[in-house]
């Protein structure tokens, strides 16, 4: 990889705009699509989403669960995936939320954050609850390779906030010790006057109330939860106000529940990211 992962996403958005497309083929969405509930439909289903945004949109976020759940096979496709959006020219951010202890982790590195594994990815998600420290190899060796990695910091999903608005040891909350942790592995490219490698992951259907602060960041903001989870251009100026050019907006079912024709899918890509502006 030449360059950052951080530097080349911005240029990518410069380009592109900010909308990550996700690219989670649902059961439901197979049937919608028309195609089988086994590998040839994931296949199918995949390869037209990179056709379609190809050229359109910076970066495509698969969500390996949906693949993972037709083993062999569906691994395979999601290794098509990420060689197709490759050749194409789209970064892959892997949703993969992993997150274990620190040499178990470096497994998951190999995996997804290292050259010549073919499921490597631009970046992958990652769960700090056994502690962010716990990701310091796994972001060393993504830094190393031109690579990113997303801590979870405020998901999407109402239950999250058990766990995540609960109060950190060094005060303030879970949520914001995240930001700060990935604000803190991003403070060298600050100073080089460009984005760090490190995101965090903040959903678009958090309460704008939650009072986050970015200030410090220097890094992007995965926001899933747009369309179908109910989240909405606005919501997101809400949450992040000044951060709002640091987000990446993602849209999942909202986009694929407008397939199988390239020109839909197309269209919906075209809608949301106007409304983004
Ligand atoms: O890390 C993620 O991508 C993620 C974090 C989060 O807080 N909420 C969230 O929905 N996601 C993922 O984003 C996608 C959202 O899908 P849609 O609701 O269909 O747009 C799914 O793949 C989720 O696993």
């Amino acid at each position: 990889m030449t360059g950052s992962y951080g530097e080349r996403l911005r240029t990518a958005v410069a380009r592109y705009g900010p909308l990550c497309v996700g690219i989670d083929p649902h059961p439901g969405v197979l049937d919608r699509w028309d195609l089988p509930r086994d590998a040839y439909g994931l296949e199918r289903c995949a390869r037209t989403m990179i056709e379609a945004v190809a050229g359109r949109v910076a970066i495509v976020k698969p969500q390996s669960a949906f693949f993972e759940a037709y083993g062999s096979a569906g691994i395979a496709v999601l290794e098509l995936l990420i060689s197709d959006a490759r050749e194409a020219g789209v970064l892959v951010l892997l949703d993969v939320k992993r997150g274990d202890i620190g040499s178990t982790m470096d497994a998951y590195t190999a995996a997804y954050l290292t050259d010549g594994s073919s499921l490597a990815v631009d970046a992958m998600t990652a769960s700090p609850f056994l502690g962010p420290g716990s990701l310091d190899g796994a972001i060393a060796q993504a830094e190393r390779s031109g690579r990113g990695v997303y801590v979870l910091a405020a998901t999407s999903n109402p239950e999250g906030v058990t766990v995540q608005q609960a109060a950190s040891p060094e005060g303030g909350t879970i949520s914001q010790a995240m930001i700060d942790f990935a604000a803190g592995h991003n403070a060298d490219a600050a100073v080089r006057g460009e984005w760090g490698s490190v995101g965090v992951v903040v959903g678009a259907t958090i309460d704008p109330g939650t009072g986050l602060d970015f200030a410090a960041l220097n890094g992007s903001i995965l926001a899933p939860g747009l369309g179908t989870q109910g989240g909405t251009a606005d919501d997101l100026r809400k949450i992040f106000g000044d951060a709002y050019p640091l987000v990446i907006p993602s849209n999942s079912r909202g986009i694929l529940n407008a397939g199988p024709g390239v020109a839909g899918i197309r269209a919906a890509v075209e809608e949301t990211q106007q409304s983004l502006g």
